[in-house]
């Protein structure tokens, strides 16, 4: 059989196929900005981990043409938005592009991820999608043929299929490794204003940063932190310029018990900090509810993936 696709169809079709996936919060470590291409995209070098906050996709069959509905705490901010232009559908399109597909069944998505916040959850709900009914259509579909349509749908959303750690570099769609991170914990805030990735890029400074360089492995979370805080987020201070309650949410954190970094990830506004532990990351957490200012702000702690999220069971 060497060489030839395999067939379309789940390869037992007795198997129960799962109908749902979770898509993880991106969080950039650090970001730093390259070059810039001649189309004006940016080049950028990045160290992206997967935080446990996830969005759900669920798959319910039906009849019907392929319908996406809306729930979960920020379902209501994408519902003005065009069906046709959410990136789950987008998503759905291109997977059956020059595929016999039914185009079929209605797709949950369960939207807990802020949106337009720096952490990718509309990049990540795009590779679920591609993950999800890839299965549940039964394509197979080649992992460097996935990784085209991701590209295809966002930078970001490469990194997405896998949901580990990984170094990005071109836009974004170019993976290597990543240094072998330490079990540790992760606080995420977002003050609720959502922050235009094309504004923060505008607004930035002309200049460039070199390329990160990292070890291979981090014993612990206390010398992760210190290699880190020798590099940078380049879009921190331009989303602070757009958008001023990132520097309080940034302060607050690094205020935290314990806390061992406080940077903003993406593009903004969601900032995080890194503690030697969930459990120490979730006492910080806790520690904010008695702080005003953060009544209205969404506070997510728990672990940092130091290994894929996505079910090992599949090919990505
Ligand atoms: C900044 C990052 C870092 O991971 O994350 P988020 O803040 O989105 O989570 C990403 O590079 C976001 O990539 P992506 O999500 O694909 O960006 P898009 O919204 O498609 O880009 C919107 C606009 O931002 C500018 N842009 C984006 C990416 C890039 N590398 N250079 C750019 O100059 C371009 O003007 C582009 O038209
Ligand atoms: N499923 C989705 N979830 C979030 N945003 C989506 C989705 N589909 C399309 N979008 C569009 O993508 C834009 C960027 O969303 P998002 O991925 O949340 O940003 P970020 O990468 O900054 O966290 C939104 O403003 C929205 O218009």
């Amino acid at each position: 059989m060497t060489g030839q696709s395999p067939p379309a169809g789940p390869a037992d079709r007795n198997a129960p196929v799962s109908l749902s996936e979770t898509a993880h919060a991106k969080i950039n470590l650090t970001l730093h900005v390259t070059g810039k291409r001649p189309d004006g995209y940016h080049i950028l070098d990045s160290l992206a981990v997967f935080a446990s906050a996830a969005d759900t996709l669920s798959y319910i069959p039906s009849g019907s043409p392929l319908s996406l509905e809306l729930t979960g705490p920020f379902g209501q901010t994408l519902a003005t938005e065009a069906c046709d232009d959410n990136l789950v559908i987008r998503a759905a399109r291109l997977l059956a592009e020059g595929r016999t597909v039914e185009q079929t069944g209605r797709v949950i998505l369960e939207k807990n991820l802020p949106v337009a916040s720096g952490i990718g959850g509309g990049s990540a709900d795009a590779a679920a999608t591609l993950r999800l009914l890839d299965r549940v259509w039964g394509l197979n579909t080649p992992a460097d043929r996935l990784h085209t349509i991701a590209t295809r749908l966002g930078a970001d959303v490469p990194v997405c299929l896998a949901q580990k750690p990984a170094r990005m570099g071109g836009i974004g769609e170019q993976l290597s490794p990543a240094p072998t991170l330490p079990d540790c914990g992760m606080i995420l805030i977002n003050c609720g204003e959502a922050v235009s990735t094309p504004a923060v890029f505008r607004a930035r400074v002309n200049t460039f940063s070199p390329a990160a360089s990292f070890p291979a492995s981090w014993p612990d979370a206390k010398t992760m932190a210190t290699d880190l805080a020798r590099l940078t987020n380049d879009l921190e201070a331009p989303a602070c310029e757009i958008c001023p309650a990132i520097r309080t949410v940034l302060t607050t954190i690094a205020s935290l018990p314990d806390c061992r970094l406080s940077r903003m990830s993406g593009s903004g506004a969601t900032c995080f900090g890194l503690f030697d532990s969930p459990d120490a990351a979730r006492t910080a957490a806790q520690a904010l509810s008695s702080n005003p200012t953060a009544a209205t702000w969404w506070i997510q702690a728990g672990p940092l993936a130091s290994r894929s999220l996505t079910d090992v069971t599949q090919k990505n």
